[in-house]
Order: structure tokens, then sequence, then C-alpha cells
């Protein structure tokens, strides 16, 4: 999984010769500059590259579809909002104000620009609008999408493109969308209808010849460009077809001319009906006239809300004159941004501005027809008020979507899965090798049975245990944000993660036991020989459940770590290998009850010795009392041949109970952010 807020990487280059037809806004004359999206009238010849191949499932006649809507234009969304404040508690409990009083409305077909200096509160307010602002925000005043209060169905029936794109690395771009099709669109949409809008997608947004490409990665494959990456994240917000749509500082990292495209794009999306929300910083003017109104915030207020032009305007009105050659909205930004040294005046400034434009004519403009729309949705019950009949997938079709996804990682590297496996051989193979002969039915023998079974139960559980404490914190930016896009829940994407991870955690300590056992020349039945390698099954996988737990339940490695150390060390001693269990002082003896060392120790102990009764006691000068029978040694160790049935429950009571509070430390943690 990565981050990246994009790097200004290759242009947009529509598909060159898949001409893709998209609407013009005629009455717009700025609008879609490039050629690339030129609208093809339908007298234009449809130019098929033959060159691309076609899938079946792409429309026969993309162009056509395009042109004439193959899967119906989005339902137009209005967004309005009044007196809307954000506040959020902080750490010493007071409340702080992020947005201030903002009203504004979002109109079908507008594409509206956010703007403001850094820290206005822009993201904030996008985040409030869209109902996805975090665990702890305040949000005050009325937002209504169609005549409804914005609630939980905003994440169904609008798209959320964040400041920087999170994506699985390792997937390709077909991969992604395809699954991402799988777990946001209608569950009653036919998998032909779903592969033609990924493709469809593909095609629009330029990724048809990338579709093969690994999203990111280090390995020195190719993988996408910036501009690749935020067409990708645009190209999954659109796969629902939304008709209402925020994005989060689209172009930031991308060069003038990406930028320029990317903008475009949304141009065209608006073009079919859309509303668009977009915080933008710095865009030329170019680009700027792309936009069909800009609201300015400065401290969370709003310093001006209309048509870009009117801006001018404005800011003339009160002094400040825009210096020919300088981008206005850059000369607006400048304005109202803090200047260092002189916070004071210019905190003082930007009120004043907030305040000469709330009586302004733009205001009271905007003010009416704010009012209106509120009027109009608490007097008009009959209007229609455009939802959308959707039906998420089922929670198997979820789950198994997620399996697929999380293999794909683990299939999708083999030289770390081949490493690995290679790495346990050769350590069984080691551990195996000073084992040869020693093991047999003598005195000496006792001990050397004990540490070999000890080197398969301590292989199986302290490299897996540490190994998985880096997947949860790794993974939590990307799973937070799809858990509140609304994908899936908590508990789909933990069962779907440790479900991914389970044919090697059967391979690998099936391979190392069967290794260590045969070298070592365990008790040759396959009674004992099938249990234990059944045992240090469920010992790998009860160790995979604590470190589980400890990567949920803390937010980095390191700190898990400093957790999990003294805890494995109590685990460890309390196992009946180093200190003899009735020795261990009372008030740290309970820990045994937890010690699956202890349990799977027991069981594999049991099952070499049980039923041993002719231990030769040949060498009489030895110290040691003689153990005659396998009774004998269990005793040595406190271990009771009756136990092995409960000690393998006990196996599996910790394995749930883990597993259990990974999911509920996950639950918490996502609670709190
Ligand atoms: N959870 C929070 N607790 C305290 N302050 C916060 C919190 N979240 C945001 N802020 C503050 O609120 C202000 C607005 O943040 P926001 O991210 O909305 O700004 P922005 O206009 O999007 O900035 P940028 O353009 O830099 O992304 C900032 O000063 C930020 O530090």
């Amino acid at each position: 999984m990565s981050s990246s807020n994009g790097n200004g990487g290759a242009g947009l280059e529509i598909e060159d010769t898949t001409k893709i037809p998209s609407l013009n806004n005629s009455s717009n004359p700025s609008s879609i500059a490039d050629s690339s999206y030129e609208l093809a009238t339908p007298a234009d010849p449809i130019i098929v590259d033959p060159g691309i191949t076609r899938s079946k499932y792409d429309p026969l006649y993309p162009e056509v579809e395009e042109l004439f809507g193959g899967g119906g234009s989005p339902a137009p969304c209005t967004l309005v909002w009044r007196d809307l404040s954000v506040h959020v508690k902080q750490k010493d409990g007071r409340m702080k104000r992020l947005v201030n009083n903002v009203s504004g409305i979002a109109k079908p077909g507008s594409l509206v620009a956010l703007m403001g200096p850094s820290g206005a509160g822009k993201t904030t307010l996008m985040s409030a609008l869209a109902n996805r602002v975090p665990v702890g925000t305040i949000t005050d005043g009325e937002i209504s999408m169609n005549g409804r209060p914005v609630g939980d169905f905003m994440h169904r029936e609008s798209g959320y493109m964040h400041q920087d794109d999170l994506f699985v690395d390792n997937l390709t771009v077909m991969e992604h969308l395809t699954i991402m099709a799988r777990l946001r669109m209608d569950r009653r949409t036919t998998t032909i209808a779903r592969r033609r809008r990924v493709n469809q997608l593909l095609r629009q947004l330029a990724l048809y010849p990338s579709r093969y490409t690994r999203i990111g990665g280090l390995d020195g494959r190719k993988t996408l460009s910036g501009g690749e990456r935020k067409r990708l994240a645009f190209a999954t917000e659109l796969l629902t077809d939304p008709g209402l749509l925020f994005c989060d500082e689209p172009t930031t990292g991308l060069d003038s001319f990406s930028a320029q495209k990317l903008v475009a794009l949304l141009r065209a999306n608006v073009v079919q009906g859309k509303t668009i929300i977009c915080t933008i910083h710095q865009p030329s003017s170019e680009l700027m006239a792309l936009f069909d109104s800009l609201m300015l915030l400065a401290e969370g207020r709003v310093a001006y809300a209309g048509s870009a032009a009117g801006a001018l305007g404005f800011f003339k009105s009160l002094g400040y004159h825009c210096p020919l050659m300088y981008n206005p909205t850059d000369y607006f930004i400048k304005v109202l941004a803090m200047t260092p040294g002189s916070e004071s005046a210019s905190r003082h400034a930007v009120k004043s501005i907030c305040d000469r434009f709330a009586v302004s004519d733009a205001a009271k403009e905007l003010d009416m027809e704010i009012h209106l729309e509120f009027h109009l949705i608490e007097n008009e019950d009959e209007r229609p008020r455009t939802t959308r009949d959707f039906k998420s997938p089922f929670f198997f079709t979820k789950l198994l979507w997620l399996i697929y996804r999380y293999l794909l990682i683990v299939i999708r590297d083999p030289r770390i899965q081949v490493v690995r496996i290679v790495q346990k051989l050769a350590i069984a193979l080691t551990a195996g090798l000073c084992f040869i002969g020693t093991v047999r039915l003598t005195q000496a023998g006792i001990q050397d049975v004990q540490g070999a079974l000890f080197i398969i139960i301590a292989e199986n559980t302290f490299s897996p245990m540490y190994g998985v404490l880096h997947m949860f914190p790794e993974e939590f930016p990307l799973f937070t944000r799809e858990l509140g896009a609304g994908l899936y829940t908590t508990p789909i994407y933990y069962i779907a993660r440790m479900t991914a991870l389970l044919p090697g955690l059967l391979v690998e300590p099936t391979l190392f036991t069967l290794v260590v056992y045969w070298l070592a020349g365990l008790r040759l039945t396959a009674h004992a020989f099938g249990l234990t390698v059944l045992l240090s099954i469920l010992v790998l996988n009860v160790a995979i459940a604590c470190g589980a737990f400890f990567s949920c339940a803390f937010g980095s490695m390191p700190v898990a770590i400093a957790y999990l150390v003294p805890f494995d060390y109590a685990l460890m001693m309390t196992s009946g290998i180093f200190v003899r269990l009735s020795s261990i002082p009372k008030f740290i003896s309970w820990i045994r009850h937890l010690s699956w060392l202890m349990y799977s120790n027991e069981a594999m102990t049991i099952l070499q010795w049980d039923g041993i009764d002719d231990i030769p006691c040949a060498n009489t000068t030895e110290v040691r009392p003689c153990l005659s029978t396998g009774e004998e040694v269990l005793d040595r160790y406190d271990f009771e041949s009756y136990r092995f049935w409960p000690d393998v429950f006990a196996l599996l009571g910790l394995y749930a109970a883990f597993h259990l509070l990974a999911l509920l430390a996950l639950r918490f943690r996502t609670r709190r952010k």
C-alpha cells in the first residue's frame, strides 16, 4: 500500500487513436480547452484503433455508447448548506472551531472551486459536506442533498477523491478497478455491466494502455506515474457514477499540463450533469476558467463566493487591486494568508474582508438562492427527492473479493514466499541435523526429545508472531479510508486479511515440523507424528493471532514490540521448559494459562511419552534420578497425560480469544480516530 501526492507524471494523453468523445460545454467557450475532450458529433466518423484489442466486455462501439449514453446519466445533485460550523475536540478537552458559519450551494452541472490559504478549512468543510468527518468532530448547521439532510447515504451517492491517493501497490490498474467495482457497485449489476464500466473508465481516463501496470512498488518494474495515479483515484470514485463528487486538491503534485488535463476531465464530467466541488491550489487563469464558481475561505469563514470574475470586483471594492500580470487567484490567497510576523494585522484584515463579504450584494444573492432552495425543501414535500435505489454487495461477496485482493498481494511477490519457505527449510535442516542420532530412548535422550519439541514450538511462535506486527499499522490509513467510504466493515476486513494468510500458515509449520521430526527421529508413529504436525499448525496460528492483536492494539510497530517482548518472555518462562510449573511463584504462575507454549509443550510431550514404559537406567553413576517410564517423564515436567485434549481446546480457545481481542482493538482504534 502506498500514498502519494503525485509527482507530475506523464500528461493526460487520451488514447490517441480511440477517440473518446465527450460533450463539450457549448455555453462555456473556455471549457475543455484540450482537443482530447472535444465533442465528436454524431456525424464524425467513429475511429476504431486497430492496434487496441477489445475484450468481450468492451462495448462494441464505445464511442457510440459514450456519445449517446451507455449506462444512463447520473442523478442531478443539488448540495446546499446553511450556517455550517465544524468543531473539533482537542486533547485538552476544549473545542476548536475550524469552520465558522459557512453557507453555500452547488448545483447540477457546476464545477465549484474551493480555495483559500493553507489551513483555511477547505478540507474540513468538504469532509463535513460529504458527511465524512472524523470521529470527534461536531458539525452544526444544515446540509441537504437533493432535499435530504446528509447522512450515511452520502457514501453511496457521492464520490470523494482524497488529497493523497492510497492504493494497494501490488495490484495492477485493472485488478484494482475490478475489485473496487465489486465492493462499490450495486449488487444487482451484472458482471458484463461491471466489466464494461471498468473498461469504459479505463478508456475515458486514458488508463487503458496501463491497465496491466502495477500501481506502485519498489522492485524496479514499471509503475504508474503521479498523473496516472490521480486519474486512477478519480476512476475509482466514478465507478458508481455518482452525481456529486468532492475532489480534494486533485492537481497537487502534477505539472501544469497534467493539472490542466485533470481539471478538463472534471469539466467533462460536469458537462454530463455532475456536481463537483474541488479544492485547488494556485490554478492558472486558464485552469480557473474551467470552473463555474469560486468560494474563498479564510480562517474558516467565507471571504468570497460567486463567479471568479466577480471576485476581482469585490476585492477591488475593498481597495485590494490585483496588479496587472498577477494571477488573480494567487493574489486573493496572498491577501487572505497570514503574513509571518504580522499575524494579528493579517487576522484583522481577513476578518474585515469576511465581514464585508457577509453584507455584500454577492452574499445577499447567494443567501437568497440558499433560502429559496431550503424553502423549496421545506414546503414542497412532493418534490421528487432523487435518491438512488442502491443495494450494497452481500457480506460474502465483499469478503471473497477482499480475500482475493490480499491473496494477490501474497502471490504477487513469489520471491518473498519462496525466500520464506527456503529460510524455514534451512532452519529446519540446521536444527534437525543437530538432533540426528541424539533422540534415543535413554536418560540423555529425554532432554533431546524435549529440546526438539521446543525448537518446533519456538520456531512456529516467535518469528511469525513478530512478522505480523507491521501489518495493521501499515495498512491502517487505507483501511480507515475504505471503511469510512462504506466499502466494508471492520470484521470483513479483519477476516479477509487473516484468511489470505492461511495458505502460508498451513504450509510453513507442516514443512518445518516434517523436516525436524524426521531428522531428529522423534516417535515414529502416525498418531504422534500427525498430531504433532497439527499441533504445530495450531501453535503458529495462535502466535499469529497474538501478533495480530498486538498489531491492531498499537499504532506502530516499535510500540507493539515494546509490549510484546515482556509478554513473550512471560509466556516462555511459564511454558514448563525452563522452570518446573509447580516451582513458579504463585503471583506469576497464572500467566501459564495464557501460554500456548505451555499447552503445546505439554500436548507434544504427551504424544512422545505416553505409553512408554521401558526407558533404560543404564548409567547408575548419574546424579539425576532415573526416569524409567513416560509417566515419570511427564511428571518431571508437571505434565499430566490426561490433559492432551484439554490442551488442544485451550489452544483453540486462545486462538479465538486473540482474534476476538484483535478485532475489538481494531474497532476501538477506528472509532477513536
Ligand atoms: N483534528 C484537528 N484538531 C485540531 N485542529 C485541526 C484538526 N483538523 C484540522 N485542524 C486545523 O484546522 C485548520 C483547517 O484544516 P484543513 O485541513 O481543513 O485546512 P485546509 O484549508 O484544507 O488546508 P490545506 O490547504 O493545507 O490542506 C488547520 O489549521 C488545521 O491545523
